[in-house]
C-alpha cells in the first residue's frame, strides 16, 4: 500500500488543487490560487473539513453570496489573463442553484473558473434531504443539473475514485484557451467525507501547458495575401487579443501598415487610449471614429472577436457587400464566423509571423485615421461638459423625458449631475494605473465610447454576460489579482441593488475596493430601450406606488458596512471625493445622483430587438418598420 494514500475525496480534491501549476512563455506558477467558499451541509463537513486540516497554499475565503464570490473568482481568473484561477465551494440545492448566473457568466466571457457545488447523497438513504428537489420521472436529476447548460464541463462524482477522471478532465479543459470556461465538479455530499486509497501518483506535481498554438503555412501566407490586396483594413482587437498579451505586435504593426484598431468590450485596454491609430469601441456601443472606420473598410481582421451583437451593430457594423473577413482565433467556432478566412491559432504567435510578411504594405487611409480620432476627441470633450438646465435642456437621450420631468429629478435627487460628465472627471482624477470593472446597465456602453484607458490591461467590463451584479464582485476578484493597484467598481443603482454583498467580504478581509455609484433611480437604459421603441416608461423607474422617484441613501447603505462613504453631485465634490478615497486603506463609496438620460447615445450603430410585429401603438408600428428596414440591411447570418 505503499503508493496509495487513503483520504476522503474533499481531501484528495484540496490536495490535487495544491498540485496544479500552469506554464506560460518560459514561466511556471501555481494555478489554484484559493477558494471561495459558503459552507452549508452540503460542503462543510466534507470540503469545510478538508480545508480546514490543510488548505496547503491555498487562501480561502469566506462569500456572501454564491454568485457574489462566484463572480470574484471570475474577476480574479479575467484580470490574471486567465492564467490562474480560484475554486467555488457552495452547499448543496439553493446554494449551487445560485452560482447559476455566474457560470453563465464565466462561460459567455471564456473565463476559467472552477465550482464545486455540494449536491445529494449517493447512498439516497436519507432522501429527500433537506434541499434536495425531487421529480416523478427521476431520482437521478437534482438542482445541480441547471448548471450542465452553463459550464464548460460538468460532472457529478458519486464515488471517490472518480474524481480523478473528473478533476483530471476539468483541469484540462480550464488550461486550454480555445476552450477556457467554467468547469463544475458536484461532489454527493455523502461522498465528500468517503476515504478512498488514492493512488499517490494523481498528487504529484502537475503542470499544464498553456502554449501558444502557432499558425501553419497555408493560414499564414493566406492571411497576409488578404491585407496586401485590401485598400482600408480595420483590426477589431477583441478579449483574445488581450489574453494573448498581442500589444506590443499590435502596435507595431498597425503604425508599420497605417490600419486603425476598433475595440470589443473584452479588447480595450490591449491598447492603451493614446496610441495615434486606436479608434476605440466598435458597434452598438461604440465611438463614431471606429464606426465610421469599420463601414469604410474593406477587410475586418478579427482578433480574438466573437463577434457580439453589440461589437458588429447587428451585422450592420461593415459592408458586408463587399468587406471579406480574416479572423485569427484559437478558437476553431469563433474563427468560422462571418464567412471568415479563418486563422486558428495564438494571436500574439500568428501576428508575430505575419509581421515580415507584410513588408512594404501600407493602407490607404491616409490621413483619415487621425481626422477620425480629433473628431471624436471633440465630441468626447463635450461629453465630459454637458451642464444641465432648467428650461429646454437637451439630454443625450432624446426625446423621452419632458423638461418637466428632468426637472422632477433634478429637485427629488437634488442633483443637476450628468453620468458622462460625472465619468470624464473620473477618468482625469483617479490614477492611470487603476483598475475599473462594470458590466450592466448604461455605465458599459457610455465606460466603452468615452473611458480612456492610458494603461494596458485596466479596463476590466464584464460585456459577454452583463450581468447585473458582476461590477461590485468583480472588484474585489480585481483587487485579489492586482492588489497594488486601486480598483473602482463603476455600478448602476439597478445593479446595486440586484447584489453587492462582496463589498463586505472586501471590507472582512480589509481588500480595498472603491464603489462609485450612479444613481438615477431606475435602471435607466431599459427605459432608454424601450422608450426608444415606442413604448412609454412602464416599470424601469423606480417610483413608489403613488408615483414619488425614489431617493435612495446608499451611502448610508454602505456607512453601515464600515466602508469609507462620500456624496457627490458636482464636478468639484467628485473630484475632491475621489482624492481623498484615494488616501484610505479600507474601501470606499462614492454615491453620485445623476440625471437620466444624461447617458451616451447613436453614434451611427444599430441593436436588433425584439420590437412588438403587431401593436395598437403608432409609436411601436413606427418602430418595428424602422427595424424591419435595417433588418433588410443587416447580413443574414
Ligand atoms: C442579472 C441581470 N438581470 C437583468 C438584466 C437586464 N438589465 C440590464 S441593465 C438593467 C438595468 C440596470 O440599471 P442600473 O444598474 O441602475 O443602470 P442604468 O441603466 O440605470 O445606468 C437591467 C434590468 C441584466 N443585465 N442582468
Ligand atoms: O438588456 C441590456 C441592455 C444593455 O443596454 C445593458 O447594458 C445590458 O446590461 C443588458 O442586459
Ligand atoms: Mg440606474
Amino acid at each position: 500500500m505503499e503508493n496509495k494514500i487513503r483520504l476522503t475525496t474533499a481531501q484528495a480534491l484540496v490536495k490535487f488543487l495544491n498540485q496544479q501549476y500552469i506554464y506560460v512563455d518560459g514561466k511556471e506558477f501555481p494555478f489554484v490560487e484559493g477558494v471561495f467558499n459558503i459552507f452549508g451541509h452540503g460542503n462543510v463537513l466534507g470540503i469545510g473539513q478538508a480545508l480546514e486540516q490543510d488548505p496547503g497554499h491555498l487562501k480561502v475565503f469566506q462569500g456572501k453570496n454564491e454568485q457574489g464570490m462566484a463572480h470574484a473568482a471570475i474577476a480574479y481568473s479575467k484580470q490574471k489573463l486567465r492564467q490562474k484561477i480560484y475554486a467555488v465551494t457552495t452547499s448543496v440545492g439553493p446554494g449551487s442553484a445560485n452560482l447559476a448566473a455566474a457560470a453563465g457568466t464565466a462561460l459567455a466571457n471564456n473565463i476559467p473558473v472552477l465550482f464545486l457545488p455540494g449536491d445529494t447523497f449517493a447512498s439516497r438513504q436519507p432522501d429527500p434531504v433537506l434541499q434536495q428537489v425531487e421529480h416523478e420521472h427521476s431520482a437521478a436529476v437534482t438542482t445541480n443539473d441547471v448548471l450542465q447548460p452553463v459550464s464548460r464541463y460538468w460532472d457529478r462524482v458519486t464515488r471517490p475514485e472518480q474524481l480523478m477522471s473528473s478533476l483530471l478532465r476539468a483541469f484540462e479543459v480550464m488550461t486550454d484557451p480555445a476552450k477556457a470556461g467554467p468547469a463544475t465538479v458536484c461532489i454527493s455530499q455523502d461522498v465528500e467525507g468517503e476515504a478512498f486509497d488514492y493512488d499517490a501518483k494523481f498528487f504529484e506535481k502537475r503542470v499544464h501547458y498553456l502554449d501558444r498554438k502557432a499558425p501553419v503555412e497555408r493560414e499564414l501566407n493566406g492571411a497576409a495575401v488578404l491585407i496586401k490586396s485590401s485598400k482600408k483594413p480595420v483590426i477589431v482587437v477583441g478579449g483574445g487579443a488581450n489574453y494573448s498579451e498581442a500589444r506590443e505586435v499590435l502596435i507595431e504593426i498597425s503604425e508599420k501598415h497605417h490600419i486603425p484598431l476598433v475595440e470589443t468590450q473584452a479588447g480595450k485596454s490591449t491598447i492603451e487610449s493614446t496610441f495615434p491609430n486606436n479608434l476605440g469601441g466598435l458597434g452598438v456601443t461604440g465611438t463614431l471614429a471606429a464606426n465610421k472606420a469599420a463601414k469604410e473598410s474593406d477587410l475586418i481582421i478579427g482578433i480574438g472577436t466573437r463577434y457580439t451583437d453589440f461589437a458588429t451593430s447587428s451585422k450592420t457594423a461593415f459592408d458586408f457587400e463587399t468587406a471579406k473577413f480574416l479572423n485569427i482565433n484559437v478558437s476553431r467556432m469563433q474563427a468560422y464566423k462571418l464567412d471568415a478566412f479563418q486563422v486558428v491559432a495564438d494571436a500574439k504567435a500568428t501576428l508575430e509571423q505575419l509581421v515580415p510578411l507584410l513588408e512594404g504594405y501600407l493602407t490607404e487611409f491616409g490621413n483619415t485615421i487621425s481626422d477620425l480620432k480629433e473628431e471624436w476627441s471633440a465630441e468626447r470633450n463635450r461629453l465630459g461638459n454637458v451642464s444641465f438646465k432648467r428650461d429646454q435642456f437637451d439630454p443625450e437621450v432624446k426625446d423621452h423625458f419632458t423638461q418637466e420631468i428632468l426637472n422632477e429629478y433634478a429637485d427629488a435627487l437634488n442633483t443637476e449631475f450628468a453620468q458622462t460628465t460625472a465619468l470624464l472627471t473620473i477618468n482625469d482624477t483617479i490614477s492611470p494605473n487603476s483598475n475599473v470593472v462594470t458590466s450592466a446597465g448604461s455605465l458599459p456602453g457610455d465606460m466603452q465610447r468615452i473611458w480612456n484607458p492610458t494603461a494596458t490591461n485596466t479596463y476590466h467590463v464584464e460585456y459577454g454576460y452583463s450581468c447585473m451584479g458582476y461590477e461590485v464582485s468583480g472588484a474585489l476578484g480585481v483587487k485579489l489579482a492586482d492588489p497594488d493597484k486601486e480598483v473602482y467598481s463603476f455600478v448602476g443603482d439597478g445593479s446595486f441593488l440586484m447584489m453587492h454583498s462582496e463589498l463586505i467580504t472586501a471590507l472582512q478581509y480589509n481588500k480595498k475596493i472603491n464603489i462609485l455609484l450612479f444613481d438615477n433611480s431606475g435602471f435607466g437604459c431599459i427605459n432608454n430601450l424601450q422608450m426608444g421603441h415606442g413604448s412609454g416608461s412602464y416599470f424601469t423607474e423606480f417610483r413608489t406606488h403613488d408615483n414619488q422617484i425614489l431617493n435612495i441613501d446608499y451611502a448610508k447603505v454602505a456607512e453601515g458596512y464600515g466602508a469609507k462613504v462620500y456624496r457627490a453631485n458636482t464636478v468639484e465634490e467628485l473630484k475632491a471625493a475621489l482624492e481623498d478615497a484615494k488616501k484610505q486603506e479600507t474601501s470606499t463609496l462614492i454615491e453620485m445622483k445623476v440625471l437620466p438620460k444624461t447617458m451616451t447615445e447613436g453614434y451611427e450603430s444599430w441593436w436588433n430587438v425584439g420590437v412588438a410585429e403587431v401593436s395598437e401603438s403608432e409609436k411601436v408600428q413606427k418602430a418595428y418598420a424602422e427595424k424591419v428596414e435595417m433588418r433588410e440591411k443587416a447580413k443574414q447570418y
